[in-house]
């Protein structure tokens, strides 16, 4: 049995063009697809020019209080921005994951905030709930790589698991390029609890270099 089999099919759905000002006002192509392993409304951007040998990839977690309401409590706005931009200059994919709260949803989120505001950290804060630490796994996003044709990437990750799952799922990892590091004030014990739980967190940035 090949990997594709193992992993299961999808197929494209719709393409549909898009400018995007959160890319430099790049004409991204937003994909669609049918037959995603978890049935979720996971998207991929695709941002020209396109690189054959080893495109840079971003796998993104949905988070609607930082992404869209611009929320300080995590580094999920400023780190979609940052995507954005670098994909805008070097091109590449990023994977929207409909992951909200690591995989818990948005109501869980919200809930664990009130934990976390009388000083319980973000992972343990899912485990009070009875949730996962956390629950995702990127099993779908292999296959919307896959189906995409994209084998080799460069992924732009500080998390270990990510690249360790895609790997599994037979994703040639080519390379690994670090976020940047988006502290602020409201966001500090997050950012130790990410490292505290396995995630490289670089000393540098806000800006990644990556090379052409
Ligand atoms: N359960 C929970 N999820 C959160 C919290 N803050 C952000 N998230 C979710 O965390 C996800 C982003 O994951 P992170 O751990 O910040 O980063 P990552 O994607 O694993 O790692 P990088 O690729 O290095 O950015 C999104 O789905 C957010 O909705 C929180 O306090 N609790
Ligand atoms: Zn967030």
């Amino acid at each position: 049995m090949t990997a594709g089999a193992a992993l299961g099919a999808a197929t494209v759905r719709a393409r549909v063009p898009v400018d995007l000002h959160r890319a430099a006002g790049r004409t991204a192509e937003l994909v669609t697809f049918r037959g995603l392993p978890d049935d979720g409304e996971h998207l991929a951007c695709l941002v020209p020019p396109r690189d054959t040998r080893a495109p840079l990839v971003r796998l993104h977690s949905e988070c609607l209080t930082g992404d869209v309401f611009g929320s300080t409590r995590c580094d999920c706005g400023p780190q979609l921005d940052e995507a954005l931009n670098l994909l805008a200059v070097h091109g590449g994919v990023l994977l929207y994951l409909r992951q909200e709260g690591r995989g818990i949803g948005l109501y869980n989120k919200l809930d664990t905030y009130l934990l976390q505001d009388r000083g319980t950290d973000t992972f343990e804060a899912n485990r009070l709930i009875g949730r996962g630490a956390d629950e995702r796994d990127y099993l779908a996003a292999a296959v919307m790589l896959r189906t995409l044709g994209l084998h080799r990437v460069r992924l732009l990750t500080n998390n270990p698991d990510k690249v360790r799952q895609l790997r599994d799922h037979g994703i040639d990892i080519a390379e690994t390029l670090p976020t940047g590091v988006h502290l602020t004030p409201g966001n500090a014990a997050y950012l130790e609890a990410k490292a505290r739980s396995g995630h490289h967190l670089p000393v540098r940035g806000p800006e990644t270099e990556v090379r052409a």
